[in-house]
Parts: C-alpha cells; structure tokens; sequence
C-alpha cells in the first residue's frame, strides 16, 4: 500500500509519525511524509530513511492575529503544493497526526477522495484535528477519554527503541554514551523538542544544591545558553546538550526525569517507566496539563505548575525524590502500566482497513 503521513512544525508531531512510519515499512508499504521547510522534521524523517516532500506550513492561529488574515492565502498555497505531492506519489490513503501539515493534507486527502486517518496526540485535541475529524471515520487518539468525533483509543506511537527501552540499552551503556558517573543519582531535564526557559533557569540556579547533594544532571535545553553554571556545580557531572538524537539512551540512563508534558515526552517516559516530575506548559489550550493526568493520578509522577518550579521547590522536593530508591521504583512501577506501548501497530491497522476499505 502506498501511504502519505504528514506531521510537522514540532517533533511533537514527528515522534508518532515516525514511530507508524516504522511498522507500515515494515510491512511492505510505500512511504512519503509531508512536513514542512523549518520544523525538526527536516532532519529527523531522512534520517530515519524516508522520503520527506516539503510544503509551507499553515499555522492555525487560536484568536484572531495577523496569521487569520493570511489564513486563506496560505492555505491555498500549501492545498495546491500538497495536490502537486499526491499526484506525484499517488497514495492509497493518507495519515495526518495535526500540526502545520496536516490541514492541507487532510484537505487535499477530499479533494483527490483519498481515505483519511487522523490522529491525535494530545488528551485534548487540537483545532486541525477537529477539523480533520469531521472529514473521516477513522480517527485514532493517543489518551482513552479524549473526546474526538469518531475517536477510537489507539494510544501514542513511539518508537521502538523507547517502546523496548531494556532490549536495547542499559542504565550503563545511556550514562557512558553521555560521559556520566556510572553511579551516581541521575536526573534527565528536558523541556521538549524546544526547551523551556523556566526548566532551563531555574535548573541551572540549582545545580549547584544538586551537585552538593552528589546528584548528576543531563539536561536537553533547546537553548543551551539559557543555562549558566557556576564551575563548582560541574562535579558530578552537569551536561547540556541542545537536543539529544538518541533520547533513548538519555531516559536509559536516568532515575528521575524533569520535563514539561507534550504528549510524546509523557507517554515515551511512562512506557520506559521512568519516575517524572512534570512542569507542563502554561500556554496553549492547556494540554499539557491533561496530558500528564492519568501518570500523576496512577502515582507515576508528581506535577507542578511553571510558577512555583523554583530552585528552592528543586532543592526541597527533587533532591529527596531522586536519593529515595524506594519512592522512585514505586513511581516506575506505577507509571509502566498507564501507557500502550503497541500503539504504533495499533494505528497502523487502522491505516490498513482505511486503505483497502477505499479500494
Ligand atoms: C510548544 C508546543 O507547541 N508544544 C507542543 C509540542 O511539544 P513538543 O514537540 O515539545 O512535545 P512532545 O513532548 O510531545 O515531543 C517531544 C519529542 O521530542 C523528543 N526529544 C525532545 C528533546 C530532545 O532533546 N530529544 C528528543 O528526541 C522526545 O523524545 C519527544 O518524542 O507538541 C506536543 C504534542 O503535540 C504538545 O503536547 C505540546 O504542547
């Protein structure tokens, strides 16, 4: 079968179309993903060993701004580029996963009559998938109480080597990738594909406390010069990376991770059953917060608001969270069952009776 996916603009969109993308090639089928010219997307899809065709992205604005006026402009364009993409390719169903792409694929997936997959990432759906949702039957979500026209509970895609995290790498293996202590208590910071300013400094203000306390710190800033050490806080090791390709090995290697809660990071942490402290972002439609319910409600990981994640919280709360073996591997054990970790196949069979129910 021939199957266009398109998801773009963050890698909050890319992860599950990479994960789908995996187990459709592994069946035999044809790929092309559409994406667009600036998103993560650029470099993760060759990568990953698939044909990526590029159109302009159409940002959906969430109140009226200059973007609503160009709305209709942009939209035409990318309908038209993406046409250009499916007479080319000439599949035999198309997959969106929301975000900048996926308006004109699921618009041009109309116009050519193409069946139509949808699928949302986050607990509370987007507007583009809304949109989507309303033009197919076959619309998958990645949480079980989303509420979505025709959703059906597949669960998130991820990626293999994050879905069987201990088949393919050791806590030993992850800390020497990143030049850590073998021994020492580990915390992961990651503020997604981004960063987040607020996890950046305030980490970076308690890095200090956290190196007093023997803890070792690989922190993902997106920004790496929002995190400014003090020499003394760089024993145990403090290592700051822009963005990490083989986050896999960066969850093998960590006890504790300190992240915000995008729909990926949440399900990807929880299916390796690693203990979180969630910061969810304040803005958007508040996802992020609904997002990390069902692992903070199962005891899989605690939550706290942007605002009241200071140094001083850090010092109180985190340093005794990550020296307690005990609490972190009741956190693991309570966070491991909350997740799908075959939600890839899940989708992918949905794809499947799409395309041959077009047929
Ligand atoms: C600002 C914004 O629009 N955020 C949205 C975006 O976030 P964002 O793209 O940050 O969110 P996610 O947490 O969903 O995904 C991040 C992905 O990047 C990967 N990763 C991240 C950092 C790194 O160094 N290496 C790495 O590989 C993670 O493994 C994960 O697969 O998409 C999410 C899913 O639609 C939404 O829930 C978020 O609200």
């Amino acid at each position: 079968m021939r199957v266009l996916l398109a998801g773009g603009g963050t890698a909050g969109h890319t992860s599950p179309l990479l994960a789908t993308a995996a187990v459709l090639a592994d069946a035999g089928d044809d790929i092309v993903c559409l994406g667009t010219p600036r998103g993560l997307e650029v470099t993760l899809i060759p990568q990953a060993g698939h044909a990526l065709e590029l159109v302009p992205p159409v940002p959906l604005p969430r109140r009226p701004n200059a973007d609503l006026v160009k709305l209709p402009a942009n939209l035409r364009r990318s309908v038209s580029a993406t046409l250009e993409v499916f007479d080319r390719f000439r599949p035999d169903v198309v997959v969106g996963f929301g975000g900048y792409v996926s308006v004109p694929a699921y618009l041009a997936a109309r116009r050519r009559k193409l069946p139509l997959v949808v699928h949302e990432g986050n607990a509370l759906p987007g507007i583009a998938n809304k949109l989507g949702a309303r033009l197919t039957r076959h619309v998958a979500t990645s949480f079980p109480d989303t509420e979505l026209r025709h959703g059906t509970y597949t669960g998130l895609p991820i990626r293999r080597q994050i879905a069987d995290l201990d088949r393919y790498a050791s806590r030993a293996e992850g800390r020497r990738h990143f030049g850590l202590d073998p021994d020492r208590p580990t915390i992961l910071v990651t503020g997604g594909s981004q960063g987040a300013r607020r996890i950046n400094t305030t980490m970076a203000a308690a890095a200090r406390d956290l190196a007093d306390a023997g803890i070792q710190v690989l922190h993902a800033a997106g920004r790496p010069e929002e995190v400014e050490l003090d020499s003394r806080a760089d024993d145990p090791p403090y290592v700051v990376e822009q963005y990490i390709d083989r986050i896999d090995l960066a969850y093998a290697a960590a006890d504790l991770v300190v992240c915000r809660s995008g729909a990926n990071t949440v399900t990807e942490v929880a299916a390796v059953g690693l203990p979180a402290v969630f910061v969810p972002l304040p803005i958007g439609n508040g996802e992020q917060a609904l997002n990390a319910h069902p692992v903070v409600g199962a005891g899989g990981a605690l939550l706290i608001e942007d605002g009241a994640f200071t140094p001083a919280w850090v010092d109180s709360a985190i340093v005794s969270l990550v020296t307690s073996p005990e609490r972190l591997e009741r956190m693991s054990q309570a966070a491991s069952g909350i997740v799908r970790r075959d939600a890839a196949e899940r989708l992918a069979q949905m794809v499947h009776e799409a395309g041959e129910a077009g047929r």
